[in-house]
This record gives structure tokens, sequence and C-alpha cells, in this order.
């Protein structure tokens, strides 16, 4: 099948290579308005036209363990697949930067899912992390923005909390935010990482996806579906 125009991308080498760099120094990567703006407009087009009842109130946890928790997440999401143009494009871009990474960084980089986040106004999701050492297999976390205008005044930051970083320093370099404008890409290890999203004073769209190992062993399946 021969994909249509609006999928072609610019060669995505020079930002891959950024990306790698800074997971290299220092673990986690933010580059504003780094994705391709023709995938940008894809998603966001697409996105705005999801139904509603296909956006799911986020829960924690996977598979069993999963709830409904009002306390640390209100965000709303919708599961990304390859069924749409849109959807396609975005998992095809995951792919060639995990190709990449795995290339430069021998991550062993194996599956990759993602969905669709839809903060309302006042929406956040507490400090967390997106795996937990020898728990989960989720090595390194994509978030990507797809909001358009958004000013500082705006809120819905993303704060990522360097734990890590020494703490005898003039600056404060023990957290970075970044604001969730249209296009910016954040990349970080998903063990090492907590951070939280800041409630927003209007909706805001974000995608954030997990690349993991291959964890299946014997005839049990992970991830479950
Ligand atoms: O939307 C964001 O800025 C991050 C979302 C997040 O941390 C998550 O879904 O695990
Ligand atoms: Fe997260």
């Amino acid at each position: 099948m021969s994909l249509p125009q609006a999928t072609h991308f610019d060669d995505n080498t020079s930002l891959f290579e950024s990306i790698s760099n800074d997971l290299v120094d220092k673990g986690y990567s933010i580059r504003p308005y780094a994705l391709p703006e023709n995938l940008s407009s894809l998603l966001l087009q697409h996105v705005s036209e999801i139904p509603n009842e296909n956006f799911k109130r986020a829960g924690i946890g996977r598979a069993k363990k999963h709830v409904i928790n009002s306390f640390v997440r209100t965000d709303e999401i919708c599961w990304i697949t390859d069924n749409s143009q849109a959807g396609s494009a975005w998992i095809d871009w995951a792919e060639s930067l995990k190709v990449y990474l795995n290339r430069r960084l021998f991550l062993g980089l194996f599956s990759f899912e993602s969905h669709f986040a839809r903060y309302a106004k006042g929406d956040f999701y507490k400090k967390h992390k997106d795996a937990f050492k020898g728990e989960g297999n989720r090595v390194l976390s994509v978030v990507v923005y797809l909001n358009q205008n958004w000013s500082v005044d705006d809120g819905g930051e993303l704060v990522i909390y360097n734990d890590q970083s020494p703490t005898l320093s003039i600056v404060d370099q023990s957290k970075t935010t970044v604001i969730p404008g249209f296009g910016t890409i954040v990349v970080f290890l998903s063990e090492q990482f907590p951070h939280e999203v800041l409630p927003a004073k209007r909706d805001r769209y974000s995608i954030a996806g997990w690349f993991r190992l291959n964890n299946s062993i014997a005839n049990k399946l992970d991830p479950p579906s």
C-alpha cells in the first residue's frame, strides 16, 4: 500500500540524533515544536474528530491492577491504533525513533503503546513514575503535545523531577517545566523521572507513549492487550 503524501515526513535524523544525545547526557530530552508539522497537524485533526464517548477515564496500574483514582489523575484517554491515517503515521514515526535509539544506544526497545489524553480544564496527573524497577518493562516514555497557541498563562505544564541532580547548586536543577505547546516532544527514561501534569485553564491534548522491552516468557504474553 502506498502511503498518502501527508504521511511523508522530513528526514528525522537530526531530531533523533539530538534526542539520543540528550538521553545520554541527562536521561531526558525536551524538544520544543520538533514533531514534523504535517504529522502534528494530522494528529490534531484526528484527535478533534474522535467522538467523546471514545475517551475513557484514565486509570493507574496495568491489567487486573488497573483502578480509576481521581486523587491521582483525572484525564481521559483513547488508545492509538493504526486504523486511521494519523494513528498509523504516528506509530511509524515512533517506530523509526525506536529503530534509531536501538542502533545508537542499544536500548533493546521492542514494543510501543500510546494513547491520546485529554485534560479538560482543571484536570491533572499527580507526581508519578511510568515504570517501577523490577516491575513493568516500560523503558522509555515519549510525550507530544497538540495544543496550538498555548500560552504560559494556560498552565498545564509537565513538571519533570530530577531527584538525582546535585542539590548544592544556585540554579534549581531538581525540576524542569515543559509548556505543552504544539509539536513539543518529551522523551525520558521511564523508571528514572517522576513527573506530574499541572491543572490547565483550557482543554489540553497530549499523546503519551511507552517503549517496552520484550518480556514475553513461555506462553505468558506481555503486554496484555
Ligand atoms: O501529558 C503529559 O504531559 C504527561 C502524561 C503522563 O505523564 C502520562 O500519561 O503518564
Ligand atoms: Fe507519566
